[in-house]
C-alpha cells in the first residue's frame, strides 16, 4: 500500500440515506480538524445513490448512479457503505477490498452473513474493514471487543441493540402508546430499517448478537446461529404482568459462554466449551441498569474475567449517532493509509459451536388464569416437577370464580421449560396461558 503522506485520502460513499447525508455534513463541518487528525485531507471523491434528482444538501456534481464505476475508480482510497442490505452492497465491497481499497460500513446484515469473505478479501489485499456503526449506533463497543479487551477472556456479552424495538417497549411501558404510533415515530426519527420489520422480528438485533458474538468469543457466528424472537408476541398483558413484579420488558441480545455436556447434548467441542447467542424479549428487574434504557437508547454489558463488569450507554440509532461511529472508522482507516498501518483482522480461531437454544439454561415467568379451586396449585406445580423445572416464586389472587397465577421458575433449559408451558396450557384447571417470558438480569 503506497504512503499517502499529506496527500488527500479520498472517500466514496455508497448510499445518501439518513446516515450517509449526516456522513456527508461532518465531513464537511469538520473538514479542517479531520485533516489535522489523519495527517491528510479527507475528501469526497463521490457519492452513489439510486435517485440523483431527489433534493440533498450535498453537492450535486459529486452524485452518481453508478456505485461499480465510482469503487472501481483510480481516484478512490476508501469506501464508505451505507447502503444497507446484502445486494449490491456485498459484491461492491468485495471488489473494493479485493482492489486494495478500505471499507467502512454501518451494515450488520451483511456482516452476520457474509463476514467470512468480506475478511478473506481484506486479508488478501492488507485493507482494512472496519464496523462500528454497525452494532450500538454511535456507542464504541466493537473497538472495544476487538481491541482493548483482546487480551482478557470476555464470558458474557448482554444488552439492548435495537432503539426501534426499545422506542416501541418505551412507549408501551410509560404512556401505554399503541404499537403501530410508536413504529410510525421511530420510522420518522430515522431509527426504523428500511423495512422495519427486521426491526420487530429481531432480524436487526439478531444481526448484531452474531457480530458481537464472533467478536467476544473469537468465533465465527452467522444470524442464521442466533435464536431470534421479536417484539411482535408482546402484549399489553405481558407489560402489565412484568410491572405487577417490579419488572419491564426489554427485548435482549445474549451472548455468552456455556458449557457443553450432558446426555442429551448433541453439540461437542474438545474443550467443553460453546456459544449460546440469543435474542428475545426478558422481563428485568426495574431496578437493574438496563430498565432505565430507554427510546433509542442501547446499552450493552460485557463481562470478563480479568475486568469484571462493564457498560457501555449511548444512542444506538439516528443519522447523525451513526454517522459519528462512521467518521470514527473513517479517521482510522485514513491514518492507517496515511502511516501505513493496519487494523485488526478477523480473529475466529477459537471455534466455538453454538449451543441450540433448547439446551441453553434460561429462567420463565408465566401467567395463567386458572379456576380457583382447591387443588390447582399442587396440579400445576406437579406438571413443573415432571419436567425437572424447579419453582422460584408463585403468586396467587383469587377472584369470585377464577384466579391468576404467576410462577417465576428457577433455571432449566429452554427445552423443558417449554414443554412445561405446554403441558400446562392443556390442564382442564388453567383458563388461559396469559403471559410467558423469559426472565434476565437476577440471580435466583
Ligand atoms: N439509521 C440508523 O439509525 C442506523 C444505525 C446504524 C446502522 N445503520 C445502517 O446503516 C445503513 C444505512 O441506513 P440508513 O438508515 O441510512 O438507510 P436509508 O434507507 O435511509 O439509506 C440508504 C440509502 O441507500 C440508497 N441506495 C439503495 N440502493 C443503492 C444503490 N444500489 N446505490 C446507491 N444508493 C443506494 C437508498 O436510496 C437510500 O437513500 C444500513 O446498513 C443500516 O442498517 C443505520
Ligand atoms: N434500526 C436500527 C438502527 C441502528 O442499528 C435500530 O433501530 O437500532
Ligand atoms: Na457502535
Amino acid at each position: 500500500m503506497a504512503s499517502h503522506e499529506g496527500k488527500p485520502i479520498r472517500v466514496a460513499l455508497l448510499g445518501c440515506g439518513t446516515v450517509g447525508t449526516e456522513v456527508v455534513r461532518l465531513l464537511t463541518d469538520q473538514a479542517a480538524d479531520l485533516t489535522a487528525r489523519v495527517g491528510a485531507p479527507v475528501q469526497v471523491a463521490g457519492i452513489a445513490v439510486r435517485r440523483p434528482n431527489k433534493h440533498r444538501e450535498v453537492p450535486a456534481e459529486l452524485l452518481t448512479t453508478d456505485a461499480e464505476a465510482l469503487v472501481a475508480s483510480d481516484d478512490v482510497d476508501v469506501i464508505v457503505e451505507v447502503i444497507g442490505g446484502i445486494e449490491p452492497a456485498r459484491t461492491l465491497l468485495l471488489s473494493a477490498l479485493r482492489a486494495g481499497k478500505s471499507v467502512v460500513t454501518a451494515n450488520k446484515a451483511l456482516l452476520a452473513e457474509h463476514s467470512a469473505e468480506l475478511f478473506e478479501a481484506s486479508d488478501a489485499s492488507g485493507a482494512d474493514l472496519y464496523f462500528e456503526a454497525a452494532v450500538a449506533g454511535a456507542i464504541p463497543l466493537l473497538r472495544p471487543l476487538r481491541e482493548s479487551l483482546a487480551g482478557d477472556r470476555i464470558t458474557r456479552v448482554m444488552g439492548i441493540v435495537n432503539g426501534t424495538t426499545n422506542f416501541i417497549l418505551s412507549g408501551m411501558d410509560s404512556t401505554g402508546a399503541s404499537y403501530a404510533e410508536t413504529l410510525e415515530e421511530a420510522t420518522r426519527l430515522g431509527y426504523a430499517e428500511a423495512d422495519p420489520t427486521a426491526d420487530v422480528d429481531g432480524f436487526d438485533a439478531a444481526s448484531k448478537a452474531a457480530i458481537l458474538a464472533s467478536l467476544a468469543f473469537h468465533s465465527r457466528v452467522t444470524a442464521a446461529d442466533v435464536h431470534r424472537e421479536g417484539i411482535a408476541s408482546v402484549s399489553a398483558a405481558d407489560i402489565a404482568a412484568a410491572k405487577a413484579l417490579g419488572r419491564t420488558v426489554k427485548l435482549l441480545a445474549i451472548c455468552e459462554r456455556v458449557p457443553i455436556g450432558g446426555a442429551d447434548d448433541q453439540t461437542t467441542a474438545d474443550d467443553g466449551e460453546g456459544i449460546s447467542v440469543r435474542v428475545h424479549p426478558a422481563m428485568i428487574p426495574t431496578s437493574h441498569p438496563l430498565a432505565s434504557v430507554h427510546g433509542a437508547f442501547n446499552a450493552v454489558f460485557v463481562e470478563a474475567d480479568a475486568a469484571g463488569e462493564m457498560m457501555f450507554y449511548g444512542q444506538g440509532a439516528g443519522g447523525a449517532p451513526t454517522a459519528s461511529a462512521v467518521l470514527g472508522d473513517l479517521v482510522a482507516v485514513a491514518r492507517n493509509r496515511v502511516h501505513r498501518g493496519r487494523g485488526p483482522r478477523e480473529s475466529a480461531y477459537a471455534a466455538l459451536p453454538v449451543r441450540p437454544m433448547g439446551q441453553t439454561p434460561t429462567r420463565y415467568h408465566i401467567s395463567l388464569d386458572v379456576a380457583d379451586r382447591a387443588g390447582v396449585l399442587s396440579q400445576v406445580a406437579a406438571v413443573f416437577a415432571e419436567h425437572d423445572v424447579s419453582i422460584a416464586a408463585v403468586r396467587q389472587e383469587g377472584r369470585v370464580d377464577d384466579a391468576s397465577l404467576v410462577i417465576v421458575t428457577h433455571a432449566a433449559t429452554d427445552a423443558a421449560l417449554r414443554s412445561t408451558v405446554d403441558k400446562i396450557g392443556g390442564l382442564p384447571v388453567v383458563r388461559e396461558v396469559v403471559s410467558v417470558m423469559r426472565v434476565e438480569g437476577e440471580e435466583i
